[in-house]
């Protein structure tokens, strides 16, 4: 099967420094890639180039087999096919969970109300947390306040799902509770690029894990050859300290 996500030679510089250095990565329809490594080596920047929150300097952005780094593309209409899901929830205050969901749906979408009421319960409904609909953030635990980031961006029903450190900002014991949605994702067909240092869901819940260091990627396998068998020193080295 053709790659639903391809990026192809990334370069990404902040001034003097080579935040992505040349990586190449592919994602097949329906695969969930986990991407470990150590801080700074360049993870956000990848995940954020995806949908071009960052503009690469060099290298191309091929979703569902079109350049959308390309000169002249409409992002709008690219992005809507990528959902993402920040350590932050970035859910408005003011707005209950349905709102929250349903105000992309008719932003983005132009869905009308009753549609995209129907589909943002629905959304809601697949996380757990239809019962909670008109709460406002403020009264939802910030486990239910990532479900809800996550119904919103899965409601879009977008080709690819990208997450970053999604449970980085949660209580140790709210984390399980988000993992739990994102293997229910991954079960249902979604195909999903996740940074996290969640290595037990990896092990878990991962087709394929990608190790950065650096700004490239340095190795990537199945969990257990990377976990077990890990070939690179960089990565052995990483592995080690976390363990
Ligand atoms: N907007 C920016 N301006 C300048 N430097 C940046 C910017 N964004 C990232 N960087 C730098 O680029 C490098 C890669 O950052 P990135 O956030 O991609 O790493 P990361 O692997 O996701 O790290 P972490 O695990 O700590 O989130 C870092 O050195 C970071 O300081």
């Amino acid at each position: 099967m053709p790659p639903i996500l391809e990026l192809i030679g990334l370069r990404k510089r902040f001034g003097a420094l080579d935040a992505l250095a040349d990586v190449s990565l592919s994602v097949a329809p329906g695969e969930l890639v986990f991407v470990l490594g150590p801080s700074g080596s360049g993870k956000s920047t990848m995940l954020r180039c995806c949908n071009l929150l960052e503009r690469p300097d060099e290298g191309a952005v091929v979703l569902e087999g079109r350049d959308i780094a390309a000169r002249g593309v409409d992002l709008d209409a690219a992005r809507k096919r990528i959902g993402m899901v920040f350590q932050a929830f970035n859910l408005y205050p003011h707005l209950s969970a349905l709102a929250n969901v349903t105000l992309a749906l008719r932003k983005a979408l132009r869905l009308p109300r009753a549609e995209a009421e129907a589909r943002g319960m629905a959304a809601l409904d697949r996380v757990g947390l239809a019962d909670k609909a008109r709460n406002m953030p403020g009264q939802l635990s910030g486990g239910q306040q990532q479900r809800v980031a996550i119904a919103r961006a899965m409601a879009l029903e977008p080709a690819v799902m990208l997450f970053d450190e999604p449970t980085s900002a949660l209580d140790p014991e709210l984390v399980d509770e988000v993992l739990a949605v994102m293997r229910e994702l991954r079960a249902a067909g979604m195909t999903m690029l996740v940074v996290s240092h969640e290595m037990r869901f990896a092990r878990a819940a991962a087709d394929r894990v990608v190790f950065m260091d650096r700004g490239a990627v340095v190795e990537q396998g199945p969990p257990e050859r990377i976990f077990e068998a890990p070939r690179s020193e960089r990565l052995r080295a990483f592995l080690s300290r976390r363990a």
